[in-house]
């Protein structure tokens, strides 16, 4: 089976190829595709949207069997502003799979700054005093002081995706 990965980032790459892989065999390719959605999402709906599009362009651009799509976005709240993360699995003619990922408050100098239109990886860096944090522990891991790092919350989200996919197979 041929499995394509919307994204070339390696925490979201690896996140899907380790939980994955514990389950089925396959070939895996990351592809840069768009999401159609913003750069930054601001709701849960336009962060689910960008994760299904990015399963369904992957499944696309590289002819696979499967697609799957990570996007992060932050979202406002009463109770301040969210992380939120979501996926997708797409097979063709097929309802696509989600998931939802962690979600932790993040400050509200942070969450200002975004929704004034700055993107949260670039936000990170500087306030973090860190390089491509995006790439690497991710805001979650800079605000859970390093206990879920970017990848291990990613990771947690395929196994949420592969489950619901290795579940359907035998319905
Ligand atoms: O190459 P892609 O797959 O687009 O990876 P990305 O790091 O840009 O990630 P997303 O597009 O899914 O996330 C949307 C925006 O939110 C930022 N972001 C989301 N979660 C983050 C995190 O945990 N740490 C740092 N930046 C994050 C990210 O850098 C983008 O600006
Ligand atoms: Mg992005």
């Amino acid at each position: 089976m041929k499995i394509a990965i919307g994204t070339k980032n390696p925490t979201k790459v690896k996140a899907v190829n380790d939980a994955f892989a514990s389950f089925i065999e396959a070939e895996f390719i990351s592809t840069n595709v768009p999401s159609n959605v913003s750069a930054q999402p601001l709701t849960d709906l336009e962060t689910l949207t960008g994760a299904i599009n990015r399963a369904k362009n992957a499944l696309e651009a590289e002819r696979a069997d499967l697609g799957v799509g990570l996007e992060g976005g932050l979202i406002k709240t009463d109770f301040g502003y969210f992380l939120c993360n979501w996926g997708a699995i797409y097979v063709k003619d097929q309802q696509p799979i989600i998931a939802g990922g962690a979600r932790i408050v993040v400050p509200d100098e942070i969450g200002e700054l975004v929704f004034a239109g700055r993107e949260l990886g670039d936000v990170m860096d500087i306030y973090a005093r860190k390089k491509n944090v995006r790439h690497n522990e991710g805001a979650i891991g800079i605000f859970t002081n390093g206990v879920v790092d970017r990848t291990t919350m990613f990771k947690e989200l395929s196994n949420l995706l592969i489950g619901q996919y290795l579940y359907k197979q035998n319905v």
